[in-house]
């Protein structure tokens, strides 16, 4: 009697959170998740909607182009300044949300939305706000739109540098308070923070305040503001020169490059800290790289340019400041919290700062008694840098493409938390993701018992360069094979490797460098599961290991390699693995009781030691066979063992 297994189990379609599901590749038709598309289309993770369009909710002011774009593809829910507790209780009904810097999503936000939430779209650069590490665990994407702001930015930079050094938010108010809008006993008077327009900077705060309150409000406040309203003191706000001046860039990326720009057309010498950016690019803008101590101890301006991080966080602090020429002016439009706002404070208060321009700050907005606001030394904006016309245009369309994009399958170019892959790079290793996941669904469903995995070779067979081979979609897809067939979770490209970590599966990858044509990224790949029993000893390689290999012909995956047995199958469909003694009028028996039970057999192939000698023989299958027909397989004489897999 011929020993034999076959399962049908487990369960390889899972209850979505809604009727919108995310898979890895999108559906062309309503067929069930686990049944490929055909032809392959150029996507990584795809919201496959079957019938409902998907909802974006937009948590803070896009420009109205981004919200019209918005629209053409999605139910656009704008609700403005919602409070946490509306926006945890909203986001359950949302499947992309957009915010800007004045949202925190925090990881709260990420549970409450159970599962639905599958992209972030932050309309700008700094993602601080966004719980990255709850994102990804939750599977959601966050892009960002880095570039539409860079100018405006830049352009704030030097506006609030310029207006520093030449006074004018301090001056601009006094004369306007005096000459324009009066100030008469006991009428009530405006004092408008404004930086001039050629410096391109409105509005900071309108305070109504009485003129016998000026003096009291400026001695309590240290705001020389008030004091001198009505003034026309042109001794008093003499300013400093830019040319020549050192100003020092804290950060050489994308705005402070622009405000390096800038700042050499006034004649400032440049000067950049940031371990990370290329000389060559400092260089062709005619910056030098300096160390952190020659920054802090050469810089007239220093201004900021770097994303608040755990080693940016206070990185301006009470050392710094102590490294710092006497009379050094501060420039921020980054992020409050790369400032320990105590020690400007004190740097401040004891000259060795002699001004500061702020446009962001650790809280936003900043306490009404904040010392650093307040400071007479000090000129405010609130977090404008991004704010023009413009820039709001471009964000808005940047990132309605990013989240729109990302809810379509296409490949997001500005994923924070997923490996971002080249378009082309990614057509081409497109077949070859299907493949990884096939062969990681198959390997698990040889296991015995279940359990799952604990640890997995990867080799990856190629007559490529191993630098010239990104493993990272690859490695994600046989992690999704290996881990969504035996759990309820959904693997995607950003939470593949936390998934695998999470359930403590230990990934080792090879890269064989084959003589050959490198036309193609692959010859083969091929996965060994290490320390577990089979159902299927025939899978088990001479190392006790299971072992599977596929390679791709002609656009399509195939399995090529069942323990030491050599098939060639194309793995589409289900698969049925028998394991028999080699002799004439077995595949005609499988193949008529599979007709009989209305399956149809699309591919078939064996594998065999030597003639007569055992074999593996591997049929592919368009139909589920139903228990019946299973068993009559198993009850062929000759068959050993066999096991009907789901791909
Ligand atoms: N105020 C605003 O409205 C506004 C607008 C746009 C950008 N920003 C902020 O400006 C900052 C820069 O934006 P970007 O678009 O130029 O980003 P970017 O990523 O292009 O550049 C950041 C640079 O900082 C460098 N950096 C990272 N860690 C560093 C460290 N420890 N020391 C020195 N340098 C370090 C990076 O190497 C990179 O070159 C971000 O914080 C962003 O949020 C603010
Ligand atoms: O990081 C950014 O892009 C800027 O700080 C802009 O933030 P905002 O979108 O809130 O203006």
């Amino acid at each position: 009697m011929a020993a034999f297994s076959f399962t049908l189990t487990p369960p390889l379609s899972k209850p979505s959170p809604s009727s919108l599901s995310w898979t890895l590749f999108s559906l062309s038709s309503p067929t069930p998740p686990h049944f490929p598309p055909k032809p392959l289309r150029k996507t990584l993770v795809v919201f496959s909607s079957l019938n409902a369009k998907p909802t974006i909710l937009v948590a803070e002011k896009l420009g109205s182009a981004g919200i019209e774009l918005l629209k053409t593809f999605a139910n656009v829910d704008c609700s403005y300044d919602m409070t946490t507790e509306d926006l945890c209780a909203k986001i359950s009904l949302c499947d992309a949300l957009i915010v800007r810097s004045g949202t925190k999503v925090t990881r709260q936000v990420f549970e409450s939305s159970a599962g639905r939430l599958k992209v972030v779209g932050r309309a700008g650069v700094g993602i601080d706000n966004v719980d990255l590490a709850a994102a990804t665990e939750h599977g959601c994407l966050v892009v960002n739109a880095p570039t539409a702001n860079t100018i405006a930015a830049a352009e704030h930079g030097i506006a609030l540098l310029t207006a520093m050094a030449r006074n004018i938010a301090l001056a601009s108010p006094a004369v306007k308070a005096g000459g324009v809008l009066g100030c008469e006993n006991d009428e009530l008077c405006y004092s408008l923070v404004y930086v001039g327009t050629s410096f391109a900077i409105a509005l900071a705060s309108v305070t109504r305040i009485k003129p016998s309150q000026h003096r009291l409000l400026a001695e309590g406040s240290g705001c020389g503001v008030a004091a001198d309203v009505g003034k026309w003191q042109r001794s008093k706000y003499v300013g400093v020169s830019l040319v020549g001046k050192t100003l020092v860039l804290m950060g050489f990326g994308k705005v402070g490059s622009e405000v390096a720009r800038r700042a050499k057309g006034l004649g400032m010498h440049v000067i950049a800290y940031d371990p990370y950016a290329p000389a060559d690019r400092a260089r062709a803008i005619g910056v030098e790289l300096v160390s952190l101590d020659e920054a802090f101890s050469t810089a007239d301006f220093l201004s900021l340019h770097m994303p608040l991080t755990a080693t940016t966080s206070k990185i301006l602090n009470d050392y710094a400041f102590s490294k710092m020429k006497k009379g050094v002016r501060i420039i921020n439009v980054a992020r409050g919290g790369v400032i320990d706002e105590e020690a400007l404070l004190r740097a401040l208060n004891s000259g060795i700062v002699a001004q500061a321009a702020l446009d962001v700050f650790t809280e936003e907005p900043p306490p009404k008694d904040n010392m650093l606001v307040l400071h007479e030394n000090v000129i405010v904006t609130p977090h404008l840098g991004a704010s023009t016309f413009e820039a709001q245009e471009g964000v808005a369309i940047e990132i309605a493409e990013a989240v729109v994009g990302a809810l379509k399958g296409e490949l997001a170019a500005t994923a924070v938390n997923a490996p971002m892959v080249p378009a082309e790079v990614l057509a081409e290793l497109a077949p070859f993701v299907l493949l990884a996941e096939k062969l990681g669904r198959l390997a698990v469903q040889l296991v015995a018992g279940g359990g799952g995995v604990q640890s997995v070779k990867i080799t990856y067979v190629s007559a490529r360069g191993p630098d010239d081979l990104d493993t990272r979609l690859l490695r994600a897809m046989i992690t999704k094979g290996l881990i969504e067939p035996i759990s309820s979770v959904f693997v995607n490209l950003v939470n593949a490797d936390f998934t695998a970590k999470q359930r403590g599966l230990k990934i080792a990858e090879e890269r064989i460098v084959l003589d050959g044509s490198p036309e193609k990224p692959l010859e083969f790949i091929q996965l060994q599961l290490a320390n577990v029993e089979s159902k299927f000893a025939g899978a088990l390689s001479d190392l006790g290991e299971i072992k599977v290999q596929g390679m791709v012909k002609e656009g399509l995956p195939h399995l090529t390699m069942v323990g030491s047995f050599g098939v060639d199958v194309s793995l589409e469909g289900s698969l049925i693995l028998c394991k028999q003694v080699d002799q004439p009028g077995i595949i005609g028996k499988v193949g008529s009781i599979l007709g009989e039970g209305n399956v149809n057999v699309n591919f078939m192939s064996v594998g065999r030691i030597a003639p007569r000698k055992q074999a593996v023989m591997t049929i592919g299958v368009d139909e589920e066979p139903d228990t019946e027909t299973l068993k009559k397989i198993g009850e062929i004489k000759a068959i050993e063992e066999f096991v009907f897999l789901k791909l």
